[in-house]
């Protein structure tokens, strides 16, 4: 059977709930105003509203209408994999790791009709050093509807330099003069 390279590896490690994690049911506050994702600042974007769970995990409810169109009627599997994408990043909330998507699987099971519900669930299945490793459903209508897109994902923790030296200056000044527009999900410690 083929390795996927999100596949545990044996070195990684199951972390505590971090005790700066938000509180089991407190909604997460947006990364990032304009985040595509989460952001409320963001016209095009998902506006995912995530909400933090016992343990290392997720949950999310994202609304499917008319904008998210790939087929007729339809879902756009990208879009869904950005939604997956995000509710898995936030998972540096929870062990305070500011982390980037380094790998994404997708399996995309069922369509998505436009005017659906997909709840989303997501969580930690390891960490090792600076590498995190989640997985993660959407399932149609209900937390316990029909699985219609499963995720696998690699997250890599960087530094505050990441963002600063690879963002684009005019956000970056936007930032520093309201600095509200973002929350910081890690300590940008990273881990050897
Ligand atoms: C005043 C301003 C303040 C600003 C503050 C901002 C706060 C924001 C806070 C939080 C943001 C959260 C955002 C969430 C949004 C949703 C998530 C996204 O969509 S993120 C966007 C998409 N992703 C990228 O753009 C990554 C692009 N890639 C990279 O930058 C690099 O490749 C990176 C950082 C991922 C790794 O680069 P390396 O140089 O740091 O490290 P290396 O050594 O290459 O990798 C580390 C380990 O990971 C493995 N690895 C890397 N990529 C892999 C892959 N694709 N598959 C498997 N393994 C991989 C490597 O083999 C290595 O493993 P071994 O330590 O040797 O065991």
């Amino acid at each position: 059977m083929t390795a996927f390279r999100t596949d545990l590896p044996p070195e990684a490690t199951y972390p505590e709930r971090h005790p700066d994690a938000p509180e089991p049911g407190a909604e997460l506050p947006p990364h990032y105003v304009s985040c595509f994702g989460c952001g409320p600042g963001q016209p095009h974007g998902l506006h995912l509203r995530i909400v933090a769970g016992e343990g290392l995990d997720l949950s999310a409810t994202f609304e499917v209408t008319a904008d998210h169109q790939g087929a007729p009627g339809l879902a756009h599997g990208g879009l869904l994999a950005s939604a997956m994408d995000e509710i898995l990043g936030q998972l540096g909330h929870i062990t305070r790791m500011s982390c980037v998507t380094a790998r994404l699987e997708t399996d995309f099971r069922r369509p998505v009709p436009v005017g659906s519900t997909l709840c989303l669930a997501a969580r930690v299945d390891g960490v090792a050093g600076r590498k995190l490793y989640a997985s993660g459903e959407g399932h149609l209508g209900a937390p316990d509807g029909p699985v219609a897109v499963r995720a696998r994902a690699l997250f890599v923790q960087v530094g505050l330099e990441h963002f600063t030296t690879h963002g684009r200056p005019d956000e970056l000044d936007a930032i520093r003069r309201d600095p509200s527009m973002i929350t910081h999900i890690g300590d940008y410690t990273l881990n050897p």
